[in-house]
């Protein structure tokens, strides 16, 4: 068998000069109409695979899990301090211990525990956009995405800006979005270079890392930390922490190794459930400014189902079948982790007549495989309506790998799903997403463009957000004031 076809390598560097420091995804895509959807890149020691179709994805990644669900070492996420965090772990039975974790407490079913903490998250998120001043609605997405894990993993509410998870949350995504694509610096490629002096070419992420890692450990270290005294001092709430600590009680099993991967798997929530969730809000956003036509079609859905006397609850979600168009265009228009996580193949291997080698780094471009002509029309607009059957759209399948693949997929899926559903319903319940206006009274239209790191985030845009009538902004006060927790 043969390789699968490539840009063509150097010698010795292969194709080190090629690789991608801009917006990888694109390039790979773009490389991908050229050499077909399973492309092979070669740098010293290492072989990438970008999978550019939905097809590669679920042939390689899904149906033969069993040996592409490796993680590559993570050289530079390793000197950020991130280990053992459960996404960045090799496959195996560190990783087997923490995902079981995962999955216990964030199956489908569990999740449902979540729903009126999300709900009342919303409240408060939509209740601090309708009073925010412009520019400050990504503070609010990012606080509500933070205030929903926080209660997740260590069942901690947050009501104040000067709370210590809302500071070591905003140190951490700005960490990450610092940290270049993952397992694709230069210092994952040549792991040697991290023991260069930072003046050498090559090291400017080791160090970016040496700056963030006291508080990429912090993050390990605090949420134990804090439930552990609110459990000697009786006021624990439910937790993932908690529950977990009660586990292990129960079992006698409290070594140092099993807080240590309960450490790893509290942060690995932290660290992929924030900027995701933020992001793809803050996309949601973004295309209402730019879309205005779907917010109105949106809205006037929820007020024909819910009324205008209250805002809608988990319950109607079947009921709204544009909000969930809304819902599945932005996590396929803006996916928020473009290159998924890489995973490593742990075998020789043959698809469709290539040579895959053992060891090779395969990464499933997400964001290339969404803008896939075979199945989406004119995949770069946002269209909710490419979702609706034929005569009132195209019929076309909601995007169904933005959680990622196979035994990687990503654990907080129904969490995800859950928190991004009811702040884009309860947002479009209540509010008109506008855009700002200059001083000379003019529309400014977003540029639209995102930034890439290990997340895609859209680039600083401005809107204006208000009520849709001053009975929705009272609505929500009085919604929030009767807390689903209390009454
Ligand atoms: C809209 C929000 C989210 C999106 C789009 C998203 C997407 C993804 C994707 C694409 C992956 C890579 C899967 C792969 O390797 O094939 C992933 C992994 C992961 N996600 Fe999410 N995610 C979101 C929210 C969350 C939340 C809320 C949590 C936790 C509470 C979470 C926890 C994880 C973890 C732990 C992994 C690594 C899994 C592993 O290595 O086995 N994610 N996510």
């Amino acid at each position: 068998s043969k390789l699968p076809p490539g840009p063509p390598r150097d010698p010795i560097i292969g194709n080190l000069r090629q690789m991608p420091t801009e917006r990888p995804p694109l390039v790979f895509h773009e490389w991908a109409k050229t050499y077909g959807d399973v492309v092979y890149l070669e740098l010293p020691g290492k072989s990438i695979v970008p999978l550019d179709s939905l097809q590669a994805g679920e042939d390689l990644l899904d149906k033969r899990s069993a040996i592409y669900s490796d993680r590559p070492a993570f050289t530079l996420y390793e000197l950020f301090g991130w280990t053992p965090t459960m996404s960045f772990l090799p496959y195996g039975k560190q990783f087997a211990v923490q995902r079981q974790m995962h999955q216990s407490y964030l199956n489908r079913i569990k999740v449902v525990n979540h729903k009126p903490m999300q709900l009342r998250e919303a409240r408060a998120l939509v209740d601090n956009l309708l009073h925010m001043r412009i520019g400050e609605h990504e503070r609010y997405l990012s606080r509500f995405s933070t205030g929903v894990i926080t209660q997740v993993v260590a069942g901690h509410r947050i009501t104040s800006d000067d709370d210590p998870y809302l500071r070591l949350s905003k140190m951490i995504l700005e960490s990450l979005f610092h940290s270049g694509p993952p397992g694709a610096t230069a210092i994952d490629f040549l792991p040697f270079l991290r023991h260069f002096p930072f003046w050498f070419p090559g090291t400017y992420y080791a160090r970016v890392a040496s700056e963030w890692r006291a508080m990429v450990r912090e993050l390990h270290e605090y949420p134990l930390w804090t439930v552990r005294a609110q459990k000697e001092s009786g006021k624990a709430r439910p937790s993932f922490i908690l529950s977990q600590l009660a586990e292990m009680e129960e079992s006698r099993t409290e070594t140092e190794q099993d807080m240590e991967e309960l450490r790893g798997s509290a942060a690995a929530m932290f660290g992929a459930g924030e900027s995701t969730t933020w992001s793809t809000l803050s996309s949601f956003l973004l295309a209402m400014v730019l879309r205005p036509e779907c917010q109105e079609k949106a809205h006037k859905e929820i007020a024909s189902v819910v009324g205008s006397t209250r805002l809608p609850d988990f319950a109607d979600r079947e009921s709204l079948p544009y909000v969930e168009c809304v819902h599945q265009e932005v996590l396929r228009w803006a996916p928020a982790v473009p290159l998924g996580l890489p995973h490593r193949v742990m075998e020789d291997d043959t698809y469709r007549g290539m040579f895959i080698p053992a060891g090779s780094t395969v990464f499933a471009n997400i964001k290339g495989m969404t803008l896939d002509e075979k199945i989406y029309h004119d995949p770069h607009a946002f269209n909710p309506e490419r979702y609706l059957q034929p005569p009132h759209g195209r019929g076309e399948p909601h995007f169904p790998a933005k959680f990622g693949f196979g035994r990687r997929v990503c654990t907080g899926q129904y969490l995800a799903d859950n928190s991004v559903w009811i702040a884009i319903a309860t947002t479009l319940a209540a509010c008109r997403i506008s855009n700002a206006v200059d001083e000379n009274g003019d529309a400014i239209v977003p540029a639209g463009t995102v930034s890439y790191g290990i997340g895609s985030h859209p680039e600083e845009f401005q809107c204006v957000i208000t009520a849709r009538s001053p009975q929705s902004a009272a609505i929500v006060r009085s919604a929030l004031s009767c807390d689903p927790d209390e009454c």
